[in-house]
């Protein structure tokens, strides 16, 4: 089964809070028929089971700091397991938010061939988030806790994109555009790999 995944194209899709990662992973899933894995979902999954897990999840998660990075690898892991079989490809959306999760991500289960740098300025994600969370019932969509994951994004996450530059698999995709403009881009990325 990790032999499968190894085979698999991997893709981290990396960028701010609100930057559009989850705009354009749909609409990736819908032209190249990839499995999307967002970590955030995936962890928002587990609180609204109700577990135990969930509830410290959602404690650290509405604060807007990082779940400890073994919980995330192993729920992404076990959720690629799943789709081995039949996946081509896969989007792991969110992820990694700092390098240590990137390094065990590999250790783990394999490298990525391409990182979609999603762009988009500050002011403009705290724009987009305000007004998602009018309607989307996210306890973090708020003007505090967007705050918090803006300013750890900067911290934590952004050298990330350094540390894969080096390796020259990193493509910067500008948000600001309309989305099928970014999408016209993202494809583009795609479209290089071998
Ligand atoms: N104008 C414009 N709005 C966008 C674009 N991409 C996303 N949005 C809007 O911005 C908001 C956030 O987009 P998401 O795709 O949820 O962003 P995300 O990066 O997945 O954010 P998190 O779920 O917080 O990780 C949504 O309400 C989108 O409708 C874009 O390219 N242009
Ligand atoms: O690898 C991850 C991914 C997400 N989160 C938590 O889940 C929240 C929502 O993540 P998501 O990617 O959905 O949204 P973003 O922070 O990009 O707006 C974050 O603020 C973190 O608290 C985390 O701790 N580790
Ligand atoms: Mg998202």
């Amino acid at each position: 089964m990790a032999d499968k995944i190894k085979d698999a194209k991997i893709i981290f899709v990396v960028g701010g809070p609100g930057s559009g990662k989850g705009t354009q992973c749909e609409k990736v899933v819908a032209k190249y028929g990839y499995t999307h894995l967002s970590s955030g979902d995936l962890l928002r999954a587990e609180v609204a089971s109700g577990s135990e897990r969930g509830k410290t999840l959602q404690a650290i998660m509405q604060k807007g700091e990082l779940v400890p990075l073994d919980t995330v690898l192993d729920m992404i892991k076990d959720a690629m397991i799943a789709k081995a079989d039949v996946s081509k490809g896969f989007l792991i959306d969110g992820y990694p938010r700092e390098v240590k999760q990137g390094e065990e991500f590999e250790k783990k289960i394999g490298a990525p061939c391409l990182l979609l740098y999603i762009d988009a300025k500050g002011e403009t994600m705290v724009k987009r988030l305000m007004k998602r969370g009018e309607t989307s019932g996210r306890a973090d969509d708020n003007e505090e806790t967007i705050k918090k994951r803006l300013d750890l994004y900067y911290k934590a996450t952004e050298p990330v994109i350094a540390f894969y530059s080096s390796r020259g698999i990193v493509r910067k995709i500008d948000s600001e555009l309309p989305v099928d403009e970014v999408f016209g881009h993202v494809a583009k990325a795609i479209d290089g790999l071998k």
